[in-house]
């Protein structure tokens, strides 16, 4: 017989000790579990905390927005709803009632100075952020409330309060012109492209798709869509599928996006490729803006060449003729045919160019304001850098002519001395152009 050595006491040790350790165990899980779901809670609370605080669509690093309150906060209040239905009410017969994205904008301030003043009604948006100088925007709203224009101050991205605003209006069109601008910006900041142009434009359009009536859409695209065309001058045909940057790519993006929500669900929607458009009241970013504050300051500017050393040239196109092809493309828009989501029909899908038909070399714009601002430019001729930029740009608008008699009347050297005047005039500086006054109004 093999031993076997007895086993019974330590048996009952072993389980007494084991016992003993299930005890210890479970107590301690209770006890952390206690622990695990105290830090849990508190670590919700600081998070829905924070969310509430700090939350906003177009948060990053560079850019921000100083509007940083929930919708809620704009949707409310019996004061607040009338400055809405105030502003967007139309004063003529059968005037339009026009939901202006990027109001504060450039292209936005304009078009809806010219709406309102032709007496359609008009309700602003815009997020307000630091792309650039947010006090230029601020001012574009002051100057737009003396024309009883209201500019809600949220984000795109903002599904409630867009829901909202179209609960209390009934919208018959939305000029959508809210955007990530700048081509060379996109480098830098690509997502702030993909969060506007992409995601900001879904949003609208899935609001709008489920409005009822639903509005019809005029929106802006780009001319840089056309990337890396060789055709000249650009058509709406012509190839769009080559884009040089992030922003071109989103606003081609956006292109294919409008061509769904126009299938799906009727909406008519029209998309203006914009081409470099200049004047009073523009934008910092843009060269001939930056170009005119470094010579006034006698800084160096950088022109760019080709890589095969040719010149540069943009069809430069003045913000009036823009806006009167804005003003036409929403006349001549048909009405959607879904409601509340539905499509009922077939709906308009356009696409136009509405640029100046004229290409004007860097080297000539450069020119153009030395003698304007009577200076000499310091100018350094660099190779572009490779950022996304494009070497010409040249518009055949022959499309927008035809069906809205969009056709562009001002040259460079008019529409920058317009420029200049109002550059001058709203920086304080005094004027060293004759005939013209330099006094801030
Ligand atoms: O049509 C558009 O869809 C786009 O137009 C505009 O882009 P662009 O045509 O690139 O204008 P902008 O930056 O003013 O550069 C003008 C020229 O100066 C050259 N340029 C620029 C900077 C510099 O330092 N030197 C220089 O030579 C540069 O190479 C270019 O040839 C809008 O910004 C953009 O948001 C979009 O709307």
């Amino acid at each position: 017989m093999a031993f076997s050595p007895d086993t019974s006491k330590t048996t009952k040790v072993e389980r007494y000790n084991s016992y003993i350790r299930r005890v210890n165990t479970t107590k301690l899980l209770a006890a952390s579990s206690k622990v695990l779901f105290r830090a849990t809670l508190l670590v919700s609370i600081v998070l829905i905390f924070f969310f509430t605080i700090n939350y906003h669509p177009l948060s990053n690093s560079s850019i921000t927005s100083p509007h940083r309150h929930l919708s809620a906060f704009y949707g409310s209040g019996a004061a607040w709803e009338k400055q809405v239905r105030h502003s967007s009410t139309p004063r003529r017969p059968n005037g339009f009632s026009v939901l202006v994205t990027g109001a504060a904008g450039f292209v936005g301030t304009h078009c809806s100075l010219a709406l309102k003043k032709r007496g359609d009604g008009v309700l602003g948006l815009d997020n307000f952020n630091t792309y650039y100088d947010p006090s230029l925007k601020r001012a574009r709203q002051k100057m737009l409330s003396t024309h009883e224009i209201f500019i809600v101050e949220a984000d795109l991205n903002d599904a409630e309060l867009l829901s909202k605003l179209f609960d209390i209006v009934p919208f018959t069109h939305v000029l959508h012109l809210a955007a990530q601008a700048g081509v060379r910006y996109a480098m830098q900041n690509p997502q702030s492209y993909i969060k506007s142009n992409i995601a900001g434009f879904v949003n609208l359009l899935e609001i709008t798709k489920a409005a009822d009536p639903q509005p019809s859409i005029v929106w802006a695209s780009s001319s840089s869509v056309y990337g890396l065309n060789t055709e000249n001058p650009f058509s709406e045909s012509d190839r769009t599928d080559q884009p040089a940057s992030l922003y071109a790519a989103t606003k081609k993006a956006g292109e294919e996006i409008a061509h769904t929500y126009n299938h799906i669900y009727g909406l008519s929607l029209t998309g203006l490729r914009f081409f470099t458009v200049y004047g009073p009241w523009g934008r910092p970013d843009m060269a001939y803006f930056f170009f005119t504050k470094d010579l006034l300051q006698s800084k160096a500017i950088n022109i760019y060449k080709t890589q095969d050393d040719k010149e540069v040239a943009r069809d430069f196109t003045y913000i009036d003729d823009i806006v009167k092809g804005c003003l036409g493309a929403l006349d001549t828009a048909e009405k959607s045919t879904g409601s509340g989501g539905k499509k009922k029909g077939p709906a308009q899908l356009r696409i136009y160019n509405l640029g100046n038909t004229s290409p004007v070399s860097v080297g000539k714009l450069v020119s153009i304001l030395e003698s304007l601002l009577n200076v000499k430019a310091k100018k350094h001729v660099i190779r572009m850098p490779r950022n996304g930029d494009v070497p010409y740009t040249h518009a055949n608008v022959s499309l927008a002519y035809n069906d809205f008699g969009y056709k562009p009347t001002t040259d460079l050297s008019t529409g920058l001395r317009k420029f200049v005047k109002w550059y001058l005039s709203y920086y304080g500086i005094q004027s060293r152009v004759k005939g013209e006054s330099g006094t801030k109004n």
